[in-house]
């Protein structure tokens, strides 16, 4: 039986299923992104991790999940899929749940995507209600399964984010390709000006002194740096120019 949505958590579940660390490395990303959009709670697993029996209880399923085999899922599934597919768990089970599915597969295989195609149909087929459509990412794409799940996630968080506004309160920091950031962060910019600092007249000089006290950036202007920022990080930043 589905539990009221008041009692239901307000965290993100990732459960990824993966043979050789593709469907992992994603599950992570998945995970990562979730907290750099401000998700209060996200939580990464492998499925055999995860009693399924609990499902009713989440609010909010990331599944990501590959193929072995010919159209089999990983080992990590198979005790997870073999309980979703029980005659007894009825058409209502799952309501409440929000979820949705990515897959990883070969296109130079019969059955591709599989366990991705049939999880994501038996979850709507219990109650459960998509997030977004299933992503599949697929090996014979030039960017590998990546080609895929990039669009796909953006996709997903701007839907998670119109299904709940309160969990991705950085939606912009989730989608935003060029700027990571890991945790909140407080950042103290003192200027240096070039020409007046009397002692250090090489820019390149000033530059590797700067670097030397902390990560710094500089700005350029005709190919000559005009002035320094010296970051002092309190928490873990990166910032790709
Ligand atoms: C032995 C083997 C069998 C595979 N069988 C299939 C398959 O039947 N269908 C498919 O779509 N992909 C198949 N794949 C492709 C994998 O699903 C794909 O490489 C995926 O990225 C692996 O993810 P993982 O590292 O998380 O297990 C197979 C790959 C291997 C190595």
């Amino acid at each position: 039986m589905a539990a009221s949505s008041s009692e239901l958590p307000e965290r993100l579940v990732v459960l990824y299923a993966s043979q050789t660390g593709n469907a992992m490395d994603a599950a992570e990303r998945v995970g990562r992104e979730a907290e750099r959009g401000g998700c209060p709670a996200v939580d990464v697993l492998s499925m055999d991790c995860f009693d399924p029996s609990c499902l009713p209880r989440e609010r909010y399923v990331v599944f990501v999940v590959s193929t072995m085999g010919q159209g089999d899922p990983p080992d990590s599934m198979k005790d997870f899929w073999t309980y979703l597919t029980r005659k007894s768990l009825g058409a209502r089970w799952l309501e409440g749940l929000f979820y949705a599915v990515f897959g990883l597969g070969d296109s130079t295989y019969g059955k591709y995507n599989y366990p991705a195609k049939k999880l994501d149909r038996r979850l709507f087929n219990l109650g459960a209600e998509r997030i977004t459509e299933k992503g599949l990412g697929d090996d014979q794409h030039s960017s590998g399964y990546e080609g895929a799940l990039d669009p796909w996630l953006l996709i997903l968080w701007k839907s998670l984010n119109q299904t709940n506004p309160s969990l991705l309160p950085r939606i912009s920091d989730a989608i935003h390709p060029n700027l990571n950031i890991l945790g909140d962060a407080k950042v103290e910019v003192i200027y240096y000006s070039a020409p007046q600092d009397t002692t250090i007249s090489d820019p390149k000089i000033l530059i590797e002194r700067a670097r030397s006290m902390s990560p710094a950036l500089k700005y350029h202007n005709e190919g000559e740096p005009q002035f320094m920022l010296q970051m002092k990080l309190y928490t873990c930043v990166y910032i790709h120019l």
